[in-house]
Parts: structure tokens; C-alpha cells; sequence
């Protein structure tokens, strides 16, 4: 009963476990009862019988009727334990349980102990408007807090404001000219090449641009060909790591015991020295995103509020948000437009017509949406078919519970909406699992049902994505400058039913190579 009511700390459950041995074990030694060795076999039988016990109990509790959240139905392994999703995180087949589950089940699901999963629109506003965010965000293994781990409220709008300034429309017209200097660059280099991994080369890109607008510079990604330290595999695996720690979050200290070494510390490394750069610059022309987000939080004796480690936990999360996202979105659209004539003709011809002067014209700024309608369509679908971020932001009821959409969730009870499950329901979008961009073209639109509510690959409510505009500037950015200049075709090595299956929801996703030939276009 104590346990239900105050969830204990690891170390202070292994403390008060090793308390309870060590005065058993004095207690029996006292009595003389036994020599050393025996008494310690008795403790241990003693604590072994009392954590089966326990464990018993709390398995047939979470079982129960008596259980606050036994009306929802759901697996019986996901009512016992966090582990069953941990499992489907680490194997990458969240996504697919997730919906298979809801299949089964509707739109309620018990996904865990606490935890709810409900696959409606109609709580998104309830949920993301309103409550706070859960303890999985404290799940992140790093020693200083970054934006997206703050969990008050209040904390998190005022570190959130920087940010949201750095990502204004001056600020992104800026931006515009860098990333597609670095679209020109990319162009140049595929032209020519053969079974390439697009996706890959995508991500050096976007490693380059976001280092040039976050940090002036000094990735060079594209240049060297190849990602130098690492830090995509690094950033897959942190977002894997997350992602099951999300699960079982009290595990996060003991994973803060080992030594961060090998490409994560270079990151960090690369993080606290940018840190230090951006703290140089002044609210100038030459700002960037890091300087902004450092000089906006000065306070009243000219030093930034944010410590260093703060601060590089911020970089950090510039690089860890931004680069996979975006190119997992590229690579999406480009799946579905390369593998569909009539759609690709027609995005040509509007780019040609947008943009007549050709190359130099190509400066493409979030003023210049309107001119791609189509494009932005065929983005908006991309973001549904494949979002991202695929799984559901997990929100807290609070103390005192929740009426969501007319039901009341107990206090301390995890919700989420589960994205991908949510953008592919048919009662959502129709035919949801083909990709038919028209459908976000209000006078082209000549299928139902189509709930818009239903659509939020960039999340929702006070934490949604604070780079939205940036990420769909830059994904206009590359898909005008390669689809302009360049024939890509898919390589005859490229089954698309297996790069489609190989899709694991691992935090992010993760996926076979994506294989195309690339030409110069005459
Ligand atoms: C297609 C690309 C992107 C997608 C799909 C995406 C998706 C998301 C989602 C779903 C969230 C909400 C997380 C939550 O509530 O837990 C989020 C938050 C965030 N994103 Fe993005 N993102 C993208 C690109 C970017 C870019 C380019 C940046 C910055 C350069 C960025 C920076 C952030 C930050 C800082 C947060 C945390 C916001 C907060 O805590 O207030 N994202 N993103």
C-alpha cells in the first residue's frame, strides 16, 4: 500500500533492503545463534522470500479489480510490468504492437501498470493542452537538464523562450540562405553516383546545416563523406536508450553510474567547446542558434542564467532533435514521390514554375510556401504516413486526476495519444496507409474522412516542436534543390517491401538503406 501511494527511489529501495539484512543479520549474531556463513545464507533466504512476496503482491494487485485502471483492457503482460513495452522498444515494434493492440482492443488500452494509451483526436487538446509531462522525460541519462526534460511547467516556458526566438522569421530567412548553400553542396556531390544510401547522405547534410545555423560551423559532414565521430549511430543509440529508459525510468541512475566515453564524450565535448564559442558573440548578425539561446537567458549581472552544462545539454538537443527528424521526413517523401511518376511530374513542374530563374532563385524561405502548394502537400502526407517521432508523448494525470474526452483517469496515471497509430486509423484518414498528398489540397480533396485533429507529427501543446518551422524550411530546402537538379532513381538492389518492412520504431526510426542511382538532370 505504501509503495502504491509513494514510488520509492532505486537506491533508497536497496538501501532500506540492505538496512533490513544488516540487522537481521546482527540481531541473529547477537543471539549466537550460528556461525557468519550460516547467518548470512538465513538473510538472504529472508530477503529472497520477502521480494518474491512482494513482487507477488504487487502482480496481483496491478491484476486485480481493485486496481484503479482494471476497466481498461489491455495484455495482461503490459498491466504486470513496464517491461512488456521496454521489450518492444528495444526489438523496434512499437509501432506495429501498438496499433495491432488498438485493433484488438479500441481506442482505450492499458499499455502499462499506469499507463494509457488512447487512440483518439479528441483527446489531443485535453491531454497536450493541459498536463504536465510525465516522468519518462526525467529518463534522459544526462547529468544537466535540457529543454525537453523540464517537467514544471513554469520552468519550462521561460527556458522555452529563447528558443522560440531563435527560430523567428528574420531569424529563419537567415537560416534559408545557409541550409541551401549546403542543398547546392549535396547536389554537386550525388550527381554521378550509384548505389548510394540517400537517407545517409541526407543526414550529413542536415549534421551540416544544423552545425552552420546552431554553432557557425565546424561539422563538415559532407565534405569528409562520412560522419567523422560517429554521432548518428550515437544519437540512434541515445534515442534507443531513451526510449527504453522512458519505460522504466528509475533505471536512469544506474545507467548515470557508468563512464560516458567513446563518441558520446567527443559529443559532449563538441557540445561544452561550442558552449564556450557562442558565449563570445553578442546578439549580433553573426549570431547563432546556440549564442541566441545562451544571450537570451542573461540575467541581472550580465552572465547567462544557464550553466555550461546546461548550455551544452541545449547543443546537444539542437543535434539530437533536428538531424534525424528531418531526414527520416526527406527520406519518407522521397520514398513515395521517386515511386510515383504522375506525382513526381507534377511536384517538377511546379518547383520550374516557382522558382523560373533557376538555381540562384533557390533561396527558399518559409515566405516563399505559397508558391509550392503541391510540395507542401506531399510534405504534410510524408508527415503522416511516417511521422518522425512515432510514438505517443507521454503526459502525467497529476495529483488529482483527469476527465479526458468523459472518462476519469486516477491520479498518476501516464496518457498518451500514439501518433503513427493515430495518423494511419482509418477513421482518421481514408485509406490511410497509401500516401495520397491531394488529400491536404482542400480542392482536390475527394476522399473521407480527413481529421486534421488527428495530425501531430510535430506533437502538440506547450512542448510541441519548437523547430517546426525551421525542420519544414529545410525540408522544402532539399527536396526543390535535388528534385530540380537531379534524377534520382531507386537502385535496382532496392526492394521497397523490404525497406517498407524493415521500419523499427526504436525511439526513432531505424530502417534498411535507402539505395538510389543519382544523375545530373539535363
Ligand atoms: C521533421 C522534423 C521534426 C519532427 C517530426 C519533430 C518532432 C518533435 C516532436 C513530436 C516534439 C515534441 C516532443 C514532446 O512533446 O515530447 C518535438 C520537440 C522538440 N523539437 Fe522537434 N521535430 C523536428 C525537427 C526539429 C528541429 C529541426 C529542431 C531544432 C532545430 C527541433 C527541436 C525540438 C525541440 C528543442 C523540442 C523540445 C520542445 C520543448 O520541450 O518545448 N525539432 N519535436
Amino acid at each position: 500500500l505504501w509503495f502504491r501511494k509513494h514510488e520509492p527511489h532505486i537506491f533508497t529501495f536497496l538501501a532500506v533492503c540492505l538496512v533490513i539484512a544488516c540487522v537481521h543479520a546482527a540481531h541473529h549474531i547477537a543471539l549466537a545463534e550460528a556461525g557468519f556463513a550460516r547467518v548470512m545464507t538465513f538473510v538472504s533466504c529472508q530477503l529472497t522470500i520477502y521480494l518474491v512476496f512482494l513482487s507477488l503482491l504487487t502482480l496481483e494487485y496491478r491484476l486485480s479489480s481493485r486496481h484503479p485502471l482494471a476497466r481498461f483492457p489491455g495484455p495482461a503482460m503490459a498491466k504486470v510490468s513496464k517491461w512488456y513495452m521496454a521489450y518492444h522498444v528495444l526489438v523496434g515494434t512499437r509501432h506495429a504492437i501498438l496499433q495491432r493492440l488498438h485493433a484488438q482492443f479500441g481506442p482505450w488500452v492499458r499499455i502499462g501498470p499506469n499507463e494509457l494509451s488512447i487512440n483518439d483526436a479528441d483527446a489531443v487538446k485535453p491531454i497536450y493542452l493541459n498536463l504536465p509531462r510525465a516522468a519518462s522525460y526525467k529518463a534522459v541519462p544526462a547529468r544537466d537538464q535540457t529543454l525537453i526534460m523540464i517537467v514544471d511547467r513554469q520552468q519550462h516556458t521561460q527556458r522555452r523562450k529563447p528558443w522560440t526566438r531563435a527560430f523567428s522569421s528574420k531569424m529563419l530567412a537567415k537560416y534559408a540562405v545557409a541550409a541551401s548553400n549546403r542543398a547546392r553542396q549535396l547536389a554537386a556531390i550525388l550527381q554521378g553516383r550509384s548505389l548510394i544510401d540517400l537517407n545517409h547522405w541526407l543526414a550529413l547534410c542536415l549534421m551540416d546545416i544544423i552545425g552552420d545555423l546552431g554553432f557557425s560551423g565546424g561539422i563538415e559532414a559532407l565534405a569528409a563523406g562520412e560522419d567523422r565521430a560517429d554521432w548518428m549511430n550515437m544519437l540512434n543509440l541515445g534515442a534507443l536508450v531513451v526510449g527504453v529508459l522512458g519505460q522504466v525510468p528509475w533505471l536512469t541512475d544506474f545507467v548515470l553510474l557508468f563512464p560516458q566515453n567513446g563518441p558520446l564524450e567527443t559529443f559532449h565535448k563538441f557540445a561544452r567547446d561550442k558552449v564556450e564559442s557562442a558565449r563570445a558573440k553578442a546578439l549580433s548578425e553573426d549570431a547563432n542558434i546556440l549564442s541566441i539561446i545562451l544571450n537570451d537567458n542573461v540575467n541581472a549581472s550580465s552572465q547567462s542564467s544557464l550553466s555550461t552544462g546546461e548550455a551544452a545539454a541545449d547543443a546537444s538537443l539542437l543535434m539530437a532533435s533536428s538531424i534525424e527528424t528531418t531526414s527520416q521526413a526527406l527520406t519518407t517523401l522521397f520514398r513515395y514521390v521517386l515511386t510515383d511518376d504522375s506525382i513526381l511530374g507534377r511536384l517538377r513542374a511546379e518547383i520550374a514554375a516557382a522558382f523560373p530563374d533557376g538555381d540562384e532563385d533557390i533561396n527558399v524561405t518559409y515566405r516563399d510556401a505559397h508558391k509550392t502548394v503541391f510540395l507542401n502537400a506531399c510534405i504534410q502526407e510524408a508527415l503522416r504516413i511516417m511521422p518522425p517521432a512515432p510514438a505517443g508523448l507521454p503526459r502525467s494525470s497529476g495529483a488529482h486526476g483527469v476527465t479526458i474526452i468523459g472518462e476519469f483517469i486516477p491520479p498518476e496515471t501516464t496518457v498518451h495519444v500514439p501518433t503513427f497509430t493515430l495518423q494511419r486509423t482509418a477513421a482518421n484518414f481514408a485509406e490511410p496507409d497509401r500516401f495520397i498528398p491531394t488529400r491536404w489540397l482542400p480542392s482536390e480533396r475527394n476522399s473521407t474522412p480527413h481529421n486534421e485533429l488527428a495530425y501531430i507529427p510535430f506533437g502538440a501543446g506547450f512542448g510541441a516542436c519548437v523547430g517546426r518551422q525551421l525542420a519544414l524550411q529545410n525540408i522544402r530546402i532539399l527536396a526543390i534543390h535535388l528534385l530540380s537538379k537531379l534524377d534520382i532513381k531507386l537502385s535496382t538492389g532496392l526492394s521497397l517491401n523490404n525497406f517498407d518492412a524493415s521500419h523499427k520504431d526504436r525511439g526513432l526510426w531505424t530502417h534498411d538503406k535507402f539505395l538510389v542511382d543519382v544523375e545530373k538532370r539535363l
